[in-house]
């Protein structure tokens, strides 16, 4: 694949400016049939670097933490990541300087599976994330994996309990009060049913937006402007209420082990996100915008290019100014990941004036298989050219 050089990326890079700012290259427009998207402000030659995202926030998933570096997503499998991180006293001497006067460390404890590539590459993401946003988080993630549910008591008697909410589906004012209604039961519920890996992953990466939040609220306030799928998401599983109390559970378990206390042989660790910290409507903000917004971090190949099926998927993230990239099956921009930065590119020459977008996934399938794919991931029906000249 024709793509440029590290030296023309770098300087392109200078020409784009800040990641995170919209690009001179591309314009956010209202688009027929697909919201909000990206247009080309000025004939792009193929191959040309568009735009650079950062991440507001990413997760490593469960099963891949021992291998993969969570500053640049770097896997080693099956060897593990080398520098683990380990509770030292600096972070308890901000646990003695901002929450808790008397905390101690018995001894140093390494913090599950937080763990670099190599010492400059920690470096780097601590240069970027700041020490109160690091050690918040390094707190947060020490409550969720040592947190156990405790109590016995259910979030509900029975699914009975729950209204049934297939009679306002179709209305958004009355299914969105519904779900307001719903949730503000979730707040004073508990529930002890287990996480598996991909709750843990969720989890594990909500509290890192919510961590955003409390640390650098600027940089979260682009979260807001994003798509909120949750509507399109409960209309799609026709008001399953077993979704609706998955997310409860998922809520549930973050503001336990957030607040419960928590004490084990080697520390006593404060509480950093309060109960104000952790609202139901903040927790669904993320939640329903991760749904539909966030990009998978992939496993790299070697020639650095596709994601192929014996590639792994590392974690995911949100990215706020890619999000304007809508789904095209023939698309006529690629991403390709560098470190935990996202590059995209043009594959062909694209006219200003012209949609810029990128596949979600795999569009090799037929129509009818594109089209259903779509649906039941990203809960919308295709109005790319292709698709529309295939109906
Ligand atoms: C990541 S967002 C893209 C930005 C979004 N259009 C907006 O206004 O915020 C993904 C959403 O855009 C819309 N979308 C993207 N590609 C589309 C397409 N090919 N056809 C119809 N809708 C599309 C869908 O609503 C999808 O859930």
């Amino acid at each position: 694949m024709m793509l440029d050089t590290l030296t023309q990326d770098l300087d392109m890079l200078k020409l784009i400016g800040d990641s995170n700012t919209q690009t001179s290259l591309l314009k956010v427009q209202d688009l027929p049939m697909k919201g909000r998207g990206y247009v080309a402000t000025q004939d792009l030659a193929a191959g040309t670097l568009i735009h650079i995202a950062s991440p507001l926030a990413t997760v490593v998933s469960e099963e891949w933490r021992p291998e993969t570096c969570m500053g640049c997503f770097a896997f080693s499998y099956p060897k593990r990541m080398k520098v683990k991180t380990v509770v030292d006293q600096d972070l308890v001497a901000w646990w003695q300087r901002s929450v808790m006067k008397k905390s101690t460390v018995k001894k140093p404890f390494s913090l599950g599976h937080v763990a670099f590539c190599t010492d400059q590459c920690k470096q780097n993401y601590l240069e970027t994330t700041g020490d109160d946003a690091w050690y918040t988080w390094l707190t947060c993630m020490y409550r969720l994996e040592h947190y156990t549910p405790t109590k016995t008591t259910t979030m509900y008697g029975s699914d009975d309990d729950l209204e049934d909410p297939t009679t306002v589906l179709d209305d958004d004012k009355a299914l969105r009060m519904y779900l307001d209604k719903l949730w503000d039961r979730a707040a004073t519920t508990t529930s002890t049913d287990d996480l598996d890996d991909s709750d843990r992953t969720m989890c594990r990466f909500i509290v890192s937006c919510l961590v955003q939040h409390k640390t650098s609220g600027t940089d979260f306030d682009a979260l807001w402007d994003m798509q909120d799928n949750e509507l399109g998401h409960i209309r799609h599983l026709q008001g399953s209420t077993t979704e609706i109390q998955h997310a409860m559970h998922l809520y549930q378990h973050i503001v336990s082990a957030m607040t419960s206390p928590i004490k084990s042989a080697s520390a006593t660790v404060p509480v950093v996100l309060g109960p104000h910290d952790l609202t139901p409507g903040l927790f669904r903000a993320i939640y329903y915008r991760e749904m539909a917004n966030s990009f998978g971090l992939w496993e790299q190949s070697k020639d650095g290019d596709a994601v192929t099926d014996d590639l792994e998927l590392l974690g995911f993230g949100i990215y706020p100014s890619a999000v304007y990239f809508n789904h095209a099956c023939e698309a006529n921009a690629i991403k390709i990941r560098h470190g935990r930065a996202m590059h995209f590119y043009t594959k062909r020459a694209v006219a200003r004036g012209e949609e810029v977008c990128i596949s979600y996934g795999n569009v090799d399938a037929p129509f009818q298989e594109r089209r259903q794919r779509l649906l039941d991931h990203y809960h919308f029906v295709c109005a790319c050219t292709r698709c529309l000249s295939e109906l």
